[in-house]
């Protein structure tokens, strides 16, 4: 059974219809993204699975639990990471930890030390918070949202302002967090490509609907058409097909060849290499921001 179900969700604000039956299901321990456009509808669905807001239509069950009815118990069995990271910019970083642990109630010792360590911040942890560098800030939220060792976790745009070294930082506390504990990942994000390296699998959105679901591979299966291929190489190109396979010059020394399986890139490249040098080849449509778009353009499977 699914960790989370949603099963046609629909939600207004005065009047105007934001989400319009949303279904989606999140495996137990999974890392799923939920990606789409700003003002898609994320952060609503985010607030609705946490019960902090009523839908209009529709069921939902998070980790055994109904939103509209046990919100309570939600909330404080999940961990929430929103845009506002809510900790108190005088306190350092250790004292803001100890402060929400009994808030909280958190019982294990030094549960906030051992964040602080797990998420590199040890060095800092007598600092006010409030010097913190954005990608620190977002790190101690993280850790705040961990203090209970929730099972289920919640992330609205983790990685907003910051920088490629921040990005990478928050992507890989998350990854170990995943690997190590288990904790189901559920992360909303309008920037895809910082996804991929993180998630499982993906929920994509569109103006409040789920437009496809799935792992990178089997959207791939469904949705991809053609796979286009730029090689780097010495070859001439005499016509608009090449060894069969339509192609297109890019540069100098760069092809783009269009081809309908990967087992035709064997084959291609070996007949080149019979008259020219390759320096490179790789597939330029195989990310899931060009996937996202090939979905959203109405390909059908
Ligand atoms: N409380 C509210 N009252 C009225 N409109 C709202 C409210 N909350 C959200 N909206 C509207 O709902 C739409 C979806 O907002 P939401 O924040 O869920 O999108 P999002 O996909 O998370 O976007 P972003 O990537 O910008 O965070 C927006 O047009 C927003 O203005």
């Amino acid at each position: 059974m699914a960790y989370i179900e949603v099963s046609d969700v629909h939600k207004s604000f005065e009047g105007r219809r934001i989400l319009h039956g949303m279904n989606f299901q999140v495996a137990e321990h999974a890392v799923v993204g939920l990606l789409g456009p700003n003002g898609s509808g994320k952060t609503t669905m985010i607030r609705l699975v946490n019960g902090v807001i009523l839908p209009d239509q529709g069921s939902m069950r998070v980790a055994g639990w109904n939103p509209l009815t046990e919100g309570n118990e939600i909330r404080r069995n999940a961990g929430i990471v929103t845009e506002g990271a809510g900790l108190y910019h005088d306190m350092s970083a250790l004292e803001n930890l100890r402060f929400f642990a009994r808030l909280y109630g958190v019982t294990k010792h030094r549960r906030a030390e051992e964040l602080l360590e797990q998420f590199d911040l040890t060095p800092h942890k007598d600092r006010p918070t409030g010097q913190f560098s954005t990608g620190m800030k977002k790190r101690l939220a993280l850790a705040k949202a961990l203090l209970q060792r929730p099972s289920l976790l919640f992330l609205d745009e983790p990685t907003n302002g910051l920088d490629p070294e921040g990005i990478h930082e928050v992507l890989h506390h998350l990854k170990e967090l995943n690997a190590k504990e288990g904790t189901t990942i559920l992360i909303c994000s309008h920037v895809l490509q910082q996804m991929e390296s993180v998630c499982g699998s993906y929920i994509l959105m569109e103006s409040g609907k789920v437009i496809a679901q799935g792992t990178k591979e089997s959207l791939e299966r469904t949705y991809r058409q053609d796979l286009r291929l730029r090689v780097e190489t010495g070859l001439q190109m005499e016509s608009a097909a090449v060894y069969g396979y339509p192609v297109c010059r890019e540069g100098v020394h760069s092809l783009e060849f269009t081809l309908t399986r990967k087992e035709d890139i064997s084959p291609l490249l070996t007949s080149i290499l019979q008259e020219s040098w390759v320096h490179s080849a790789e597939i330029v449509n195989r990310d899931l921001e060009s996937l996202y778009f090939l979905i959203k353009e109405g390909a059908r499977p």
